[in-house]
């Protein structure tokens, strides 16, 4: 899928192109990426934007702090730059945008994440540019997704786009770190995101950028595994988008998978993190590696952490390898109660008489890593 055959696109656009000189948002790169949302747009494209930069569009309000980088002074900033970033999108545009911020703790409960693609659909449906940021002045260590390319991601996968287009500062992923090395490959392609191709990403080494390539490259597999085309294309560059729209490709592609996960197992393996887990016993966790299979109390030797009904847990072996993310039908509370009842009293039959712990529609098995 490239982006002139797409019928929606979310586009992530990073910090360094929202405010490249760290004074407040500049236009200079913004007019050509709004120029292509127009495009898009006319060709009858559906889009959604994630956009970066609050942070640094905020940081020139606090001039005599320029070198604290404080956790509370980036949110002051965050809260304060992104009024002005989002006045800066919608000057560009004479179609309406309306603002969504989300944090992990809002993506991880299936509940919010359902209400959040309704919100994403409605405004699709009446012409409104979704533009989405991590809500960064009120997210915690325990809340946060902490990186806009793994949002993008969850938000491409929540929207059921079917390409995510990151534009960055760079042309695309490079066999190493092109900032620091001449001699630095450009990889057009990545049909498979293996060992070795995250051994190629490095950190950012910009003032504004998070995570640099390799939060790009856990963003591809999100969204490659959702059946998702995924680019990384150097926003700086006006050609990219003349590229782009002939259906060409002006970075790096990562292809889809051929048979993209069921949505809600792309949730829990990708978007939801387990509240606690669940240790099985061997034979159960032979069955599991080889197909879904219903997890009865019997099987369960261990319930770690406290969870609800609903609830995603990791599923793992005695020996501490990670099975499968599931939800649960039962709390931690219950299961540690009848496993005590099982042990110190004649109500060991109490844990046949429950229905499954896991439903085997509510498994979603990990890839070894
Ligand atoms: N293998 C690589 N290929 C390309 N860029 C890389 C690689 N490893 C690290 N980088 C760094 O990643 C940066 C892009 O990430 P980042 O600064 O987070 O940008 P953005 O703000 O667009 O998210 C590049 O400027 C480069 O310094
Ligand atoms: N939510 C933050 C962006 C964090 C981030 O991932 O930045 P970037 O690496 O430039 O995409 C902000 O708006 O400043």
């Amino acid at each position: 899928m490239n982006i002139s055959n797409s019928r929606r696109i979310v586009i992530k656009i990073g910090s360094a192109l929202i405010a490249p000189d760290q004074d407040g948002c500049r236009a200079r790169y913004l007019l050509t990426i709004a120029q292509f949302i127009v495009r898009c747009r006319a060709m009858g494209k559906e889009v959604v934007l994630v956009s970066s930069g609050s942070v640094a569009a905020g940081s020139h309000l606090f001039p005599e702090d320029a070198k604290n980088s404080s956790v509370v002074l980036k949110k002051a900033m965050a809260a304060a730059g992104q009024t002005e970033m989002m006045a800066t999108w919608d000057r560009f545009f004479d179609f309406p945008s309306a603002q969504i911020l989300l944090t992990h703790g809002d993506l991880r409960d299936l509940e919010r994440y359902n209400s959040i693609r309704e919100t994403i659909f409605t405004l699709l449906e009446h012409g409104i540019l979704p533009i989405i940021n991590e809500n960064d002045a009120v997210t915690t260590d325990e809340l946060k997704v902490g990186d806009n390319d793994n949002l993008s991601a969850m938000v491409a996968a929540a929207a059921d786009a079917d390409v995510l287009l990151m534009c960055s500062d760079v042309d695309g992923l490079y066999d190493k770190n092109p900032n620091l090395h001449e001699d630095a490959q450009l990889i057009p392609q990545v049909s498979e995101i293996s060992e070795d191709i995250y051994a190629m990403a490095g950190c950012a080494t910009s003032q504004v950028g998070t995570g640099g390539m390799k939060t790009k490259i856990e963003a591809a597999e999100k969204a490659t595994s959702h059946g998702i085309s995924t680019y990384i294309v150097n926003g700086f560059k006006e050609s990219t988008f003349e590229q782009l729209l002939a259906g060409n490709n002006p970075g790096t592609v990562f292809l889809p998978y051929d048979v993209p996960m069921h949505s809600q197992q792309h949730w829990m393996t990708h978007t939801a993190s387990e509240q606690g887990e669940i240790i099985v016993e061997h034979s159960y966790a032979e069955e599991l590696k080889d197909h879904a299979e219903p997890l009865g109390a019997e099987n369960i030797s261990d319930v770690r952490g406290e969870f609800a009904v609903g609830d995603t847990i990791l599923v793992r072996t005695e020996k501490g390898e990670r099975l499968a993310k599931a939800t649960t039908n039962y709390s931690s509370c219950l299961l540690n109660f009848l496993a005590e009842q099982e042990q110190t009293s004649d109500n060991g039959h109490l844990q046949e008489s429950i229905g499954p712990v896991i439903s085997e529609q509510d498994i979603a098995i990990l890839e070894k890593s």
